[in-house]
């Protein structure tokens, strides 16, 4: 039997976000990208039992099966200034962690910036883009159903996972839904009042402090070092081998030990 679809009717209550589902789209950031550009107000969210085209990080593709995950976007116009979005996905990440944690008792932690990981797989990917001058959109996607012959490995050769996999036998994608905007919210809203409220609880979950890693740069060049903290800024405080404090901003995280 499918999984089942999602409940429109508890979506459209949310203080805050105003919620679309569509059945099928190619994807759920271009939706909003476009809706931004045409002047959308904050809190657009897009929710597709189905995208055709889902795009992930680094121009990879994001394999969205019909109802077995969550693919959803989110417009939000942040009064913060820019130099400070880098934030937006890594406090989504922490937002879908609890989300995922509070609901169902899993630990997720996540792979810097924002891989949500169960047992060190990859349960969701979250994709953040600059729509329009003053817009950022925040794509999601976690998959919930999938058995693993559904799921393809990551193109870093990380393995992916589903909440099913990891044992959630009775998700139900409309409350986990409505869970993470919830946070998402919260999380924003605090962060706008206070930048650095986020620093600490992202610090918290995330998996890769503390690991040897392998970082391929988004000029294909890899380094490899041990990861230190993660700064004000949201980057990633790499020890390299040269023994130098690397501040890296964006880039491939694989942890290697
Ligand atoms: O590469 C990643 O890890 C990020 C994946 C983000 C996928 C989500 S699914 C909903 C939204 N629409 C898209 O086209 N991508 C994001």
């Amino acid at each position: 039997m499918p999984p089942p679809v999602l409940d429109r009717r508890r979506l459209r209550d949310l203080a805050f976000w105003r919620v679309e589902v569509k059945a099928e789209t190619a994807s759920t950031n271009t939706d909003v990208i476009e809706q931004a550009k045409s002047g959308a107000d904050e809190g657009v969210v897009v929710i597709a039992e189905s995208q055709s085209a889902g795009r992930g990080r680094l121009g990879r593709t994001w394999i969205s099966q019909p109802s077995a995950g969550i693919w959803l976007t989110a417009l939000l116009r942040p009064k913060v200034e820019s130099a400070r979005w880098g934030w937006i996905p890594l406090l989504a990440g922490v937002a879908l962690a609890d989300t995922v944690n509070d609901l169902h008792g899993v630990k997720a932690d996540l792979k810097w910036p924002n891989d949500l990981l169960i047992d060190g797989r990859k349960c969701a990917g979250i994709l953040a883009e600059v729509a329009s001058p003053g817009a950022v959109v925040v794509g999601v996607g976690l998959n919930v159903w999938q058995r693993s012959a559904d799921l393809p490995m990551t193109a870093t050769g990380l393995p992916a996972t589903s909440l099913r996999l990891a044992g959630v036998l009775d998700a139900d994608r409309t409350a986990l839904t409505i869970g993470f905007l919830q946070r998402l919210r919260e999380r924003y809203e605090s962060w706008q009042q206070a930048p650095e409220s986020i620093v600490d609880p992202y610090r918290q979950r995330c998996a890769t402090i503390g690991r040897d890693v392998r970082i391929m740069l988004p000029d294909n060049r890899q380094i490899l070092g041990e990861a230190i903290t993660v700064d004000d800024d949201g980057r990633l405080v790499l020890r390299d081998e040269q023994e130098q404090l690397c501040p890296i901003a964006a880039g491939d995280v694989t942890h290697v030990r």
